[in-house]
């Protein structure tokens, strides 16, 4: 059996693909495409649940822990027939009749992923075999969520897909907090998705994620835009992490989602970088926030964290041409809404 890669070349399984459910295709009994959402009570799942559930002939399950997502991310969903929602852990292996898996589960903010390393790496691995077991036995196509931190602090730029990275497998020794349980679990993760499409023909999709803000990012959750628009409102000074000049690719929430449908739906199995590649250091985005939501507020320098990446961009030629996606949103036009989403949750109202 063949299939494209990413590249557009031809790479061959020794095995036919299992059969999906006979139900997938039953005129009568079951119309419905069964989606599994796992780490759907995050961020970025619970926007990607709100835009499945909007589509009638989907039925979306989601699994979370709860360790950084939340019940109240899907509340508007409880209770609906078309929508389940299960307390599991995807270390533990689990059993349900689905067509298509979306895997995301892990935590993703790296003071979360970073509180307890061996975890991280059971999430994505374990968790990654689980769901590709899962995948290979009910015959579901599974799309995993990758990141940009497969390339590391890369040493090419903007990063094309065909770039193997540059990450620190062990971190520096006795410094606690590396980021490698998380760089090379997702690294782990993608090798074992394409083993599993080349031993047992499962239809693989691997997105390489790139930072992706908006609204429901946790209040304190660590990363740098919900960190600044936070300080901002909170009229507390705008955490710079040393030197102020590294970069990164900001994508808004609803064009990351479009982006996973579409590699989800379409014939490629990627990995497909899905980012904005407009490019900001973290002193560009700083003054950004403090102009657009509280000019009153100080910028301050702090320490930064071990093997922070200096610069990261995405190359989206591929996203481009076989996906047919761009993102949308600007930066200037995205953080408006996380603003409103932040006031409403923090209780700040703006100054008339
Ligand atoms: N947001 C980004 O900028 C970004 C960038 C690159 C990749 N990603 C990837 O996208 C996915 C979602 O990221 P997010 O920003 O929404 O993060 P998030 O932390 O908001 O969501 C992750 C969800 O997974 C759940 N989870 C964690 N471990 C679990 C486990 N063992 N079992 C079951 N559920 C578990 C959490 O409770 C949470 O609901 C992650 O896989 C992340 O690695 C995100
Ligand atoms: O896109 C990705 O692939 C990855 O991006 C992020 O990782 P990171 O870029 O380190 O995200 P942040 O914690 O938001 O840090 C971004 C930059 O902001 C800086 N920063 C962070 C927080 C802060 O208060 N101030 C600050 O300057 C950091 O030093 C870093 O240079 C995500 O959190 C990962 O899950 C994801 O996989």
């Amino acid at each position: 059996m063949a299939a494209n890669s990413s590249n557009g070349e031809q790479q061959t399984t020794s095995k036919p693909p299992p059969l999906p459910s006979p139900l997938r295709f039953s005129k009568f009994f079951q119309s419905n495409m069964r989606i599994l959402v796992t780490g759907g009570a995050g961020f970025i799942g619970s926007h990607l649940v709100d835009k499945l559930m909007e589509n009638e002939k989907n039925e979306v399950i989601v699994v979370d822990n709860y360790f950084t997502g939340s019940k109240d991310n899907l509340r508007k969903w409880i209770g609906h027939p078309r929508f389940e929602l299960i307390r599991h852990d995807v270390t533990e292996p689990l059993l349900v009749e689905v067509d298509q898996i979306y895997h995301l589960a892990c935590p993703a903010s790296p003071i979360f992923y970073k509180y307890n390393p061996v975890k991280t790496i059971k999430t994505n691995v374990i968790g990654t075999l689980n769901m590709l077991g899962l995948a290979k036995r009910v015959g579901a196509r599974i799309l995993l969520t990758s990141t940009s931190e497969v390339y590391g602090d890369p040493l090419i730029h903007p990063q094309p897909e065909s770039y193997w990275g540059n990450v620190n497998p062990i971190g520096l020794l006795f410094v606690v907090g590396v980021r490698s349980c998380y760089d090379e679990g997702k690294r782990v993760a993608e090798t074992l998705m394409f083993d599993y499409h080349r031993q047992h023909g499962i239809e693989i999709r691997i997105a390489r994620i790139f930072n992706t803000y908006g609204p429901r990012m946790n209040i304190d959750d660590g990363r740098v835009v919900s960190n600044f628009i936070a300080q901002a409102l909170r009229g507390e000074p705008l955490t710079v992490q040393k030197p102020g000049t590294q970069t990164r690719s900001f994508c808004y929430v609803s064009d990351m989602v479009d982006g996973l449908i579409r590699l989800m739906e379409g014939e490629n199995t990627g990995p497909i970088n899905i980012g904005n590649p407009g490019e900001f250091t973290m002193l560009e985005l700083a003054e950004t926030v403090k102009e657009l939501i509280n000019p009153d507020v100080e910028i301050k320098m702090v320490e930064n964290t071990p093997d922070d990446p200096r610069q990261r961009k995405p190359d989206i030629t591929k996203a481009k041409e076989l996906l047919g996606w761009e993102p949308k949103v600007k930066l200037r036009d995205g953080l408006p809404f996380m603003e409103e989403d932040f006031r409403l949750r923090l209780g700040v109202s703006k100054k008339k």
